[in-house]
């Protein structure tokens, strides 16, 4: 696994994404308006949308293409190269750099573009993804395109936006759904794109010396507005003993003990599979308190993303290796894989290793004995 490290000499960038309609324009021009006292280069896909003193806009056309490498899935953005390139000419003119993806982009060619040309990577890191989420059109959206699909399991941080059009029961579901299908994600709900920017950026998603937990536990404020279990808007997560089947299947059956029949794995057992059941795309993760072999993990995981890395699009791990004091922290877009043993576990930390994939296609019985297999001996 390779190497990586920020150095504080490249330039942020936040990648914004959300279907048609969403909100993307209304977060833009508060990013621009608001006196934050930094200043941004920002891309959009349309010229001359925002005029902004101070702050840099420049107009892309769409221009995927894929790398002459072999690998169908390394798809990058030519548009987005070119102007990155030339924004870095002018550097210092910026603090920060904020793309705007149009409503109906693949946010997999974008983030893979900071990953794939070393040009960009040396001068620029990918800082995180922010997808905005229409409350009032999701159900809609998410059965008209899959590009909805996969903003959310790209996404790093989901802007729930709307919420003055729907009852707090329907933002429950949606977020529950959101959950299921992008676990890594922190949910902030919003009216009319009004969030706190500077949780925008400054994020390190992709850092892996920033990795400190993956999944609900990253982010405590992810239980803000959830009422006690058994209360009426409760959204189900991994604090209660509960499965965590889809919401779309209309039930929750309490879940029966470890090793009893209908038991499902979850978070309160050493193995955690958590498949949820949404057509395409779905997310898993997977845990042990079993210290893990390290070179049998490395193995599987390299097999795997060069096998199925079309179809993963987000993985991300914290790993209790045996023999080993440090935590090993991968993450993955598609193919491209980085890893690296990070500090140590602290005292009181538990030794618990986790995974989590977000992907199409996911086979969750063979990823979960994969998983299994590189429990060291
Ligand atoms: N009621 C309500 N309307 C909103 C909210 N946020 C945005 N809008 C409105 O929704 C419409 C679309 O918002 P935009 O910010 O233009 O969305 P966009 O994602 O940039 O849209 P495209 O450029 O078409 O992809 C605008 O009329 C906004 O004023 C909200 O929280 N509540």
């Amino acid at each position: 696994m390779a190497d990586t490290a920020h150095s504080s000499q490249k330039t942020p960038v936040t990648v914004l994404t959300g279907y048609l309609g969403a909100g993307k324009t209304t977060l833009l021009n508060r990013i621009l308006s608001e006196n934050h006292g930094q200043k941004y280069a920002v891309i959009v896909n349309e010229f001359g949308e925002i005029g902004i003193d101070n702050d840099l806009i420049v107009g892309a056309d769409e221009e995927v293409f894929e790398m002459n490498n072999g690998c169908v899935c390394c798809t990058v953005r030519g548009d987005l190269i070119r102007i990155l390139s030339q924004l870095m000419k002018r550097k210092g003119r910026f603090d920060a750099i904020i793309v705007e993806t149009t409503g109906l982009a693949d946010p997999g060619p974008v983030a893979q573009t900071f990953f794939v040309d070393e040009d960009i990577k040396a001068k620029t890191y990918l800082d995180s993804v922010t997808a905005l989420v229409d409350a009032l059109h999701f159900d809609e959206a998410l059965k008209t395109d899959r590009v909805v699909k996969e903003q959310i399991a790209f996404a790093d941080h989901i802007i729930l936006n709307k919420t003055d059009l729907v009852d707090d029961a329907k933002l429950d579901e949606i977020e529950g759904r959101l959950k299921g299908l992008n676990p890594l994600a922190r949910i902030t709900r919003a009216q009319r794109s009004f969030v706190d920017i500077a949780s925008l950026l400054n994020q390190h998603r992709f850092d892996l010396t920033k990795l400190e937990e993956i999944g609900h536990d990253e982010h405590h404020h992810h239980h803000d507005h959830n009422p006690a279990h058994g209360e009426p808007g409760h959204v189900h997560d991994e604090h209660c003993g509960h499965d965590h089947h889809h919401h779309d299947h209309g039930h929750h059956h309490h879940n029966p003990a470890h090793g009893e029949a209908g038991h499902v794995h979850d978070e309160h057992c050493s193995h955690t599979i958590n498949p949820i059941h949404d057509e395409e795309i779905k997310s898993l993760s997977l845990s042990t308190d079993k210290p893990i072999d390290g070179i049998r993990f490395t193995q599987w995981l390299d097999k795997l993303l060069a096998e199925k890395g079309q179809d993963i699009l987000r993985a991300k791990g914290i790993l209790n290796v045996k023999g080993e004091n440090k935590r090993l922290v991968f993450q993955a877009v598609h193919m491209i894989l980085e890893g690296d043993l990070q500090r140590e576990w602290q005292a009181d930390e538990p030794r618990v290793s986790r995974a989590v994939f977000i992907g199409r296609h996911l086979d969750t019985a063979a990823l979960k004995a994969g998983f299994e297999a590189t429990i060291a001996a």
